[in-house]
């Protein structure tokens, strides 16, 4: 197995308030023409959809209840806000692994994401404030 890295961008999330609104924002404000159908990934806690961009995509997740992950970031910053930054990597197991060995703190289980593929997070602390996301790369997007 290779030495661990993260690779490429895949997508800045930003929590919102309101998914339609913060859509209409991204379409309206920005231009932007292709705006995923938001659905909700009730696992995980969220309402999602992507603003799909050239070379990557904003995620914008809406709390879906009280026990959302996010619920309390959106009590906190009730506009909403930047929420994480997440990149590609090659094998979760292995991020798992050398977040462990690094003394990174990473929340929960791997889990599939919006992306159908399994996903981890490395609380903020680690990386200067910043929740980083560590995406497995999907199939054929290289
Ligand atoms: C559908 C999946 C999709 C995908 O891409 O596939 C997603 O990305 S879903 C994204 C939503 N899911 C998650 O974020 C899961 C991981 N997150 C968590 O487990 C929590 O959000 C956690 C632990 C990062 C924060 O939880 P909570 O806010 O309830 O805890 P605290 O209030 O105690 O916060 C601790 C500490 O962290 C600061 N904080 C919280 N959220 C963030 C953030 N997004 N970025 C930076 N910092 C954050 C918070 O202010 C506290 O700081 P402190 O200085 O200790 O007050
Ligand atoms: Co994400």
């Amino acid at each position: 197995m290779s030495e661990f890295k993260i690779g490429p961008l895949n997508h800045v999330g930003v929590a919102v308030p309101d998914l339609e609104e913060a859509c209409e924002t991204y379409r309206t404000l920005y231009g932007a023409t292709d705006i995923t159908t938001p659905f909700d990934m009730p696992e995980q806690g969220v309402k999602v959809c992507f603003v799909n961009l050239p070379n990557s995509q904003i995620e914008l997740i809406e709390p879906l209840n009280e026990d959302s992950p996010i619920h309390n970031f959106i009590q906190k910053n009730p506009k909403g806000g930047q929420h994480h930054v997440c990149f590609e990597v090659d094998d979760v197991h292995q991020a798992v692994e050398e977040m462990g060995k690094r003394g990174a703190t990473v929340l929960g289980k791997p889990r599939i994401g919006a992306h159908g593929t399994l996903i981890i997070f490395v609380h903020p602390k680690n990386s200067n404030g910043v929740l980083i996301e560590l995406m497995e790369t999907p199939e054929g997007h290289h």
